[in-house]
């Protein structure tokens, strides 16, 4: 019988945290975390992505996997993208909402890039998931992010149950991925 599969999830985000383990626990996989703050890259989401998957797995010496979430605006074309982090910190829920006052269209995509490495000069493996829905003036509870104003099928992230949340959202799809690359052997090869 082979080992049971362990990741070490180098994230400084405690919800993340919380739903990657609430999300593979239940398929048997270990979550470790070392909660170091990574430099971020400008580029696409997945350049990003591998980059700060390659400066994590040479601050730790090891195996990674690391995650960058991205929240893209149709009207704006992608943006802010990968720079959603900062947005959110300096113009909050309403100006996030305000940056799309001049448009009709309000869809915006969710979208989780993980990236896993086996440690320093190994390449990178991309898991990404989507969810699409609009962005409205903010409901529900203030716990994470932009939760309260990214609204999936009539209700927004924050006024789901965390468990509905965690069956459709972009890191549940990315999340499918890896686990199938793991469970198919992907982290033996
Ligand atoms: O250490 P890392 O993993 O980088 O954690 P972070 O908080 O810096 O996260 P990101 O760089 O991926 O930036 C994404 C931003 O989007 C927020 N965010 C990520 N996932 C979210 C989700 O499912 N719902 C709401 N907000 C989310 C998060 O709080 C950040 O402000
Ligand atoms: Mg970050």
């Amino acid at each position: 019988m082979s080992a049971a599969p362990v990741l070490n999830f180098i994230t400084g985000n405690a919800n993340k945290l919380s739903e990657v383990r609430t999300i593979l626990e239940p398929a048997g996989i270990t979550v470790r975390n070392q909660p170091l703050d990574l430099p971020e890259v400008q580029g696409t989401l997945e350049d990003v992505t591998r980059d700060k998957c390659r400066a994590a797995a040479a601050a730790v010496q090891g195996p990674v996997l690391v995650e960058d979430t991205c929240l893209c605006f149709d009207a704006l074309n992608g943006l802010p993208g990968p720079y959603i982090k900062w947005f959110m910190q300096s113009i909050g829920h309403a100006g996030l909402n305000n940056l799309l006052a001049a448009y009709d269209d309000k869809s915006a995509e969710a979208v989780a890039t993980f990236g896993f490495s086996q440690g320093p000069g190994h390449d990178v493996l991309l898991f990404q998931g989507r969810t699409k829905g609009k962005i409205v003036p903010p409901r529900g509870p203030t716990t994470f992010g932009w939760d309260p104003i990214f609204e999936y099928d009539g209700q927004t992230y924050a006024e789901m149950d965390k468990s509905a949340k965690n069956k459709i959202s972009h890191r549940f799809k990315a999340l499918e991925k890896l686990r199938a690359w793991i469970e198919a052997g992907g982290m033996k090869a």
